[in-house]
């Protein structure tokens, strides 16, 4: 199909920092509208986010340069040109850039054109973004990790882990399973106060309170549960984003590299001491999945932690892998991990993120589906989940539009599929 129209703004994220917002239009007449999210605590080898150096726009953080190049190199490229497939125009995009991280064009404008493309393709077809994505007769429709702690890199409080997340997989429905999740927030949020806790919320929407420790976290969110009359671990189990290379501090000398608790105790640990920690917190507590619990740049660290906990619960690569297929490659050949967080913009184009998502499969790695700390009304994300049937995804939890409007979409996408959709459970999880 032709593409006739090709435009790109500058609009505001979650956190009120700019990002790029991209329409496309095929024929004519089949529109879609993309927006980029944006990270902060972000791996060293995702694809490079234009931000303007002008010190006065948006303290140096405006997208103007990303957007003219949507606006003239990427509109000179695509406008009057026949796209049939995905795969066609990411690749004209990536050409285009002609560096292996898009830092020429810009990966946020890049990968506002890429989503651009696939909606209006999906109107052209006249189907919905997920079917556009993956042709099937049946979709999976995922648990929601709901992130209701906030601390590290996205709450300014004493917690050093960013992200404890409780995941409702005892359900019948993706509805139901939100409605728990939803049940045990509140709940939560009832019992921080009674403790005398601040209920002020951190960027994806958790709560961000000063706790005493950070192993509190866990215990008041296993309270909450308890207390909404669901069973820990039997209906509602835990998932962690610790985010340590915001922890980590790296050797000099050749001496090994230390995590730092930045925010609590200040004490640091070696990687097997944290390694450690992990398998006491595994052994006490219902965990079923821990994302980054080792630093992108210890990759012995993670190399011991695989070995120690990659075969009782799913241990997913966030940072260290980047969205990246050829970097998942070599952590595939060094047995790291055994699933990988997938974040569109760490790769900047739909067809790069299908193809991680594809090699994570074949070697029966999981895909856990993330949204990113700077979010928008932008839904892709649960579109992608349903149509890779990746089974689970996190998109915080249930106070901040920019979170709930992915589990809203979720709810349409469940009630469309009516009986060709089903709701994954703890299956979801590797080792589970
Ligand atoms: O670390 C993460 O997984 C993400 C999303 O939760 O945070 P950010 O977008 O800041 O990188
Ligand atoms: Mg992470």
């Amino acid at each position: 199909m032709e593409i006739t129209h090709v435009h790109a703004r500058e609009v505001l994220d979650s956190r009120g920092n700019p990002t790029v917002e991209a329409d496309i239009t095929l024929s004519g007449q089949h529109h879609g509208r993309a927006i980029s999210p944006s990270g902060a605590s972000t791996g060293e080898k995702e694809a490079t986010e234009l931000r303007d150096a002008d010190p006065k726009r948006y303290q140096g953080k405006g997208v103007q340069k990303a957007v003219s190049n949507v606006n003239n190199q990427m509109r000179r490229r695509l406008v009057g040109q026949l796209f049939d497939t995905q795969a066609q125009l990411d690749e004209a995009l990536i050409a285009l850039d002609g560096t292996p991280n898009k830092s020429a064009l810009g990966a946020n404008g890049i990968l506002a054109v890429s989503i651009a493309f696939a909606k209006a393709q999906a109107a052209a077809r006249q189907v919905p973004l997920y079917r556009q994505l993956a042709d099937r007769s049946h979709y999976t429709l995922p648990v929601p990790c709901m992130n209701v702690i906030n601390g590290g890199r996205h709450a300014d409080n004493t917690v050093d882990f960013q992200e404890f997340m409780i995941a409702p997989h005892n359900a019948d429905s993706f509805a139901n399973a939100i409605r728990m999740g939803e049940e045990v927030f509140h709940t939560l949020k009832s019992l921080l106060k009674g403790k005398g806790y601040v209920t002020a919320v951190g960027d994806e929407g958790g709560f961000a309170p000063d706790l005493k420790a950070n192993d509190e976290a866990v215990e008041l969110i296993l309270e909450a549960i308890s207390q909404a009359g669901y069973r820990p671990g039997t209906d509602i189990s835990l998932c962690l984003d610790p985010a340590t290379s915001e922890l980590y501090e790296a050797g000099t000398n050749g001496a090994p590299g230390l995590y730092r608790f930045f925010k609590s105790t200040k004490k640091t640990m070696t990687s097997q001491e944290l390694n450690g920690l992990w398998e006491s917190w595994v052994s006490q507590y219902p965990i079923v999945l821990l994302e980054d619990g080792m630093g992108e740049n210890d990759w012995a660290g993670w190399h011991q932690h695989t070995a120690a906990l990659g075969s009782k619960i799913e241990l997913v690569g966030d940072d260290i892998f980047c969205t990246n297929p050829l970097i998942l490659q070599q952590g595939i050949d060094q047995h790291i991990a055994n699933s990988v967080l997938i974040k569109l913009n760490q790769i900047g184009t739909v067809t790069e993120t299908l193809r991680t998502m594809e090699l994570a499969y074949a070697n029966n790695y999981g895909c856990f589906v993330s949204h990113r700390s700077g979010e928008t009304e932008d839904t892709t994300i649960a579109d992608l989940t349903v149509a890779l049937n990746a089974g689970h995804l996190k998109t915080g939890s249930g106070c901040r539009s920019e979170r709930v409007s992915k589990f809203n979409q979720l709810l349409r996408i469940e009630e469309e599929l009516g009986s060709a959709g089903k709701f994954a459970g703890l299956k979801a999880f590797k080792n589970q």
